[in-house]
């Protein structure tokens, strides 16, 4: 193909894209399909001199809808330039420092967040908010004030009063998004889409249901004021209580920038809200004004993107496992995909009413999105791209045993408890794992040797195994059979705690397993807990205590259970665990913001370290723990000190606290 025809079809390509990610708000590829694409024609518009007039690297975004009154800008806005390397963050710094040519002043860079949600425009005067714009082409967007009204953080009214233009990024937080997804019939694939979808709905009532977010990062627009650098102009909007994002970063060299983006890098991941790198721009208004602008982008910022955690693949299979309890989880087989540096080829696909939302189909391209380095999750299909797809069929019988299955809620089960395999196999490894029953010797090999050549069905069985038993199976010597054995009946007497986690309860893990066993101290007791009790708990919500009450209904589980303990089990409750501590006894105060615990965790470790914790400071109180910001109770321990009565009241920094407890 000729390279014209080629910048033709990459033009066309990419205006359709553009069409569907700005006016549409649903994006059929992925960024970085895009910016492969958009990468190619800019290389061959360099290479071949032929700018075509409606290529997209000529122009801001797409064009209005018609459906809302445009708004033209009073200073237009602009895309940004982008880096992927340090090579071209250098080069960008270069050209930046070619342009201003011989006598300039060292420069300032400051590094923000690039959130990823729609830009918007907001006009003030006379200190009243009067409108809102998307950002449109750049020089007219769409009036949508009602719509940008239903973001709270924003402010209506501010205390400065000439005219003035604030531009922000309106999103969605990553957990209102999570939660939204939890109750939608029609889930939404992506926090930005899902920001700007809703911005630029006709009906504001809509909007109010995303509970969106926003942060400010530039006026573009003031009158009457000046401001000499970008640091002055984000405590100007803070100061107007605009919401501005914590995060900003000066640096006085390109360096410095580079060394903080090593630094914040992978903790973008962990942010609540969706971001695609960080913004690098000079500090100082006035070089920015004699650097100036191409037609797209201003020359005095950069992009730097960061590796997409959102990609599209082809979603190849549906495969069905069966865990512990029976469950049947969908596990999707994808054409192998480069997601954030990292290839992968299964995903999670949560149950049956899942796949159902999320309308996705065999042979489907799909949305595929990775956060904290866990399963990627599957956010939904490109309906466009599903053509010729097959349906994900229900199951109707159990991949492993063959049993018919049944249906509770959202999920479905297998409910051969009794000989399926898999179900037998991982209750056996869960049962004898450390956290649980710790009986050595355990591995998924030999519970599978267990089910199929001795016909274990029930945990119980593990305690009527034999020497004979054992030595028949194939790789057991004389000594692993004993060992095993041994441990077997070694774990007879065992914790409370480790028992009840042992039974495998639905939704209780480790943690909650010591709190049941702490607060109720018995057996029997645990097992007859009320819903109304259960949920008193501090962790334990509705769902957990409706799984442990449920759980001891069963009466294939009591049988079970009553089993083991006709076997000779004997779980025992060992009260709590306390360290010896030099502060076992001692009675501390808390206050103030500290800056490795939360109040909770601080709490849990001085609880665990044998401390009374109080509220009050008087004399009889021995240590007083000050974070940041500590107020009134730290006066008080101070006055106490300096008043010279008898008292071992000391005062301690986080920093003290944590040198005493190494
Ligand atoms: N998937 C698709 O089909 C598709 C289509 C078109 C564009 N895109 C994506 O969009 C990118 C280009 O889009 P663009 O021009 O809208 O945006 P951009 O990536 O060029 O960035 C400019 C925007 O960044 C935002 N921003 C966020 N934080 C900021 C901060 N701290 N300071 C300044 N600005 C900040 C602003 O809203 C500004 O308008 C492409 O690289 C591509 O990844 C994707
Ligand atoms: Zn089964």
């Amino acid at each position: 193909m000729d390279k014209l025809t080629r910048i033709k079809q990459l033009v066309g390509q990419l205006n359709q894209y553009n069409y569907q990610y700005y006016v549409m708000d649903q994006p059929i590829v992925s960024d970085k399909e895009y910016d492969v694409l958009y990468d190619e024609l800019v290389a061959l518009e360099k290479e071949t001199n032929i700018l075509l007039p409606d290529s997209p690297t000529l122009r801001v975004g797409g064009e209005p809808l018609k459906n809302f009154a445009s708004h033209r800008h009073t200073a237009p806005l602009w895309s940004l330039d982008k880096a992927k390397t340090e090579e071209e963050l250098l080069t960008w710094d270069a050209r930046v420092k070619r342009l201003l040519g011989e006598n300039q002043v060292p420069l300032e860079y400051v590094i923000e967040h690039k959130f990823d949600g729609l830009t918007i425009n907001l006009t003030y005067e006379g200190g009243e908010l009067v409108q809102a714009a998307t950002r449109g082409n750049g020089a007219v967007g769409e009036s949508i004030l009602p719509q940008v009204k239903t973001i709270r953080s924003l402010p209506l009214s501010i205390e400065f009063e000439g005219k003035m233009e604030v531009q922000g990024e309106g999103l969605m937080k990553l957990s209102v998004l999570e939660a939204y997804n939890k109750k939608a019939l029609d889930p939404l694939k992506n926090a930005r889409n899902a920001a700007a979808g809703a911005l630029r709905n006709l009906d504001p009532k809509v909007t109010a249901t995303r509970k969106l977010d926003a942060f400010c990062y530039n006026i573009g627009y003031s009158e009457g004021t000046s401001f000499a650098t970008h640091m002055e102009m984000i405590d100007f909007l803070r100061k107007n209580k605009f919401p501005v994002n914590q995060y900003i970063k000066l640096c006085s060299s390109i360096t410095e920038v580079i060394a903080e983006i090593q630094q914040i890098k992978d903790k973008a991941k962990d942010l609540d809200f969706l971001t695609d790198g960080l913004v690098i721009k000079i500090n100082d208004l006035r070089v920015r004004e004699q650097l100036g602008y191409t037609q797209k982008f201003p020359r005095w910022a950069i992009a730097f993107k960061f590796e997409a955690q959102e990609v599209t693949t082809e979603l190849r299979d549906v495969l069905w496992q069966v865990g512990r309890t029976g469950k049947l989880t969908p596990s999707a087989v994808l054409e192998p995909v480069d997601i954030g540096g990292v290839t992968v080829s299964r995903a999670t696909l949560n149950n049956w009413e899942d796949i159902q939302r999320k309308k996705v189909k065999k042979g489907c391209r799909v949305w595929l999105r990775r956060s904290n380095d866990v399963i990627p999750e599957i956010m939904g299909a490109i309906e466009e791209e599903c053509e010729g797809a097959k349906e994900v069929e229900k199951p109707e019988y159990c991949p492993a045993c063959g049993s018919e299955v049944i249906e509770k809620g959202a999920h479905i089960f297998c409910p051969n408890t009794l000989s399926c395999k898999p179900q037998m196999v991982s209750a056996i490894v869960h049962y004898s794992s450390r956290d649980a029953m710790d009986i050595e010797g355990f591995s998924e090999k030999t519970a599978e040797q267990l089910y199929e050549t001795l016909g274990i069905k029930d945990i119980a069985d593990l305690y009527q195994l034999s020497y004979e038993n054992l030595i028949s199976l194939e790789r057991f010597g004389d000594k692993k059979a004993k060992n095993l054995l041994q441990a077997i009946e070694k774990s007879k007497d065992c914790r409370l705690d480790a028992f009840v986690y042992a039974l495998g309860i639905p939704n209780v893990g480790r943690k909650t397993a010591t709190d049941l066993a702490n607060y109720f101290k018995s057996l029997e007791k645990i097992m007859e807990a009320q819903y109304e009790e259960l949920i008193t708990l501090p962790d334990v919500g509705g769902i957990v205590a409706a799984s442990i009450v449920d759980f001891f209904q069963d009466e294939k589980i009591l049988g079970s259970i009553q089993r083991l303990l006709d076997k000779g089990l004997h779980p025992k409750y060992q009260g709590e665990e306390k360290e010896e501590s030099i502060f076992t006894e001692k009675t501390v105060v808390v206050t103030g913001t500290l800056k490795n615990y939360s109040r909770k965790e601080i709490k849990e470790l001085l609880e665990k370290l044998g401390a009374k914790i109080t509220s009050s400071v008087s004399k009889n109180t021995d240590y007083v723990l000050a974070g940041e910001e500590a107020g009134s109770k730290l006066d008080k321990a101070q006055e106490i000190i300096n008043a010279g009565v008898e008292t071992n009241l000391r005062i301690l920094t986080e920093e003290e606290f944590e040198t005493m407890i190494k």
